[in-house]
């Protein structure tokens, strides 16, 4: 069997990235994560990546303690960077071509983000890393992804994250929340779901660019959902 996509955005949860560790990044999930990206790549499967910056910085918790917004912000916009170097390094450690592409210019330690360029380096089997997010502050690395996921022509953006699909509640907060097999783009905005941000809703919705969201802790969940399987929460125009 084929997979179901030809190219498509994964967006890695920063804060996943910690595994059971207080902060930063842990050598043994990133390790794990390459090998179910080299495993979806084997098959075929162009493959562009936003990663998040949750396990080393946020700028709302930064605003939250008196920080000016924007410079929190911009933080957190680095903290993604380091993230995208560390899970770049490991991809090249494990044979698999990687580049990293910052929102933010810091040319003497990675490439810009240049769009063409992006997609040659997709058509030539490269993995992209896109860093920094948006490069503006006031959005959220889900916003980047249904931007970069838009811009590369991706068929689906895939959030893998801490939950294992979205739920008719936070399922960290409300034990009796359900979890939807798939849920109309609508449904998810009128109902103010909270997995992704609103501006990441509406962008996909505009672009009729489904997402598909499950969860990262799942091993073999990221080929399943390559393959078509029915894996987590798809959100559909
Ligand atoms: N209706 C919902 N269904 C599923 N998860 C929800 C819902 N509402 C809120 N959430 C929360 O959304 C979280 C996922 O989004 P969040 O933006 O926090 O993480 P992320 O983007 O994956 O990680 P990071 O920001 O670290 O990159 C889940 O851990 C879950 O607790
Ligand atoms: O376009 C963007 C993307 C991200 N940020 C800032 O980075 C942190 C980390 O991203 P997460 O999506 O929360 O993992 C985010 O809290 C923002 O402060 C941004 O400003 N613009």
């Amino acid at each position: 069997m084929s997979a179901a996509y030809k190219r498509i955005l994964l967006k890695l949860s920063g804060e996943a990235l910690m595994g059971d560790d207080a902060y930063g990044i842990n050598e043994d999930v990133v390790s794990r994560i390459v090998s179910e990206i080299a495993e979806v790549t084997r098959l075929g499967v162009q493959v562009g990546v936003v990663i998040g910056g949750g396990n080393i910085f946020r700028g709302m918790k930064g605003a939250a303690s008196g920080m000016d917004r924007a410079t929190a912000d911009y933080m957190g916009m680095l903290a993604t960077v380091m993230n995208a170097m560390a899970l770049a390094d490991a991809m090249q450690r494990m044979d698999l071509e990687a580049r990293v592409q910052s929102a933010l210019r810091i040319d003497q330690v990675v490439e810009p983000y240049i769009r063409g360029r992006a997609i040659r380096h997709l058509e030539e089997g490269r993995v992209v890393i896109f860093a920094a997010g948006t490069g503006n502050p006031f959005f959220t690395t889900d916003t980047a992804a249904a931007l970069r996921g838009s811009e590369i022509g991706a068929q689906i953006v895939l959030k893998a994250t801490k939950v294992d699909g979205v739920y008719t509640a936070d399922p960290k907060k409300d034990p009796s929340a359900q979890r939807y097999h798939r849920i109309s783009f609508d449904e998810a905005i009128g109902r103010n779901l909270a997995v992704l941000d609103a501006t990441a809703f509406a962008l996909c919705r505009d672009q009729k660019l489904p997402i598909n969201v499950f969860s990262i802790f799942k091993p073999g969940a990221l080929k399943r959902v390559v393959m078509g399987e029915d894996e987590g929460t798809l959100v559909h125009s």
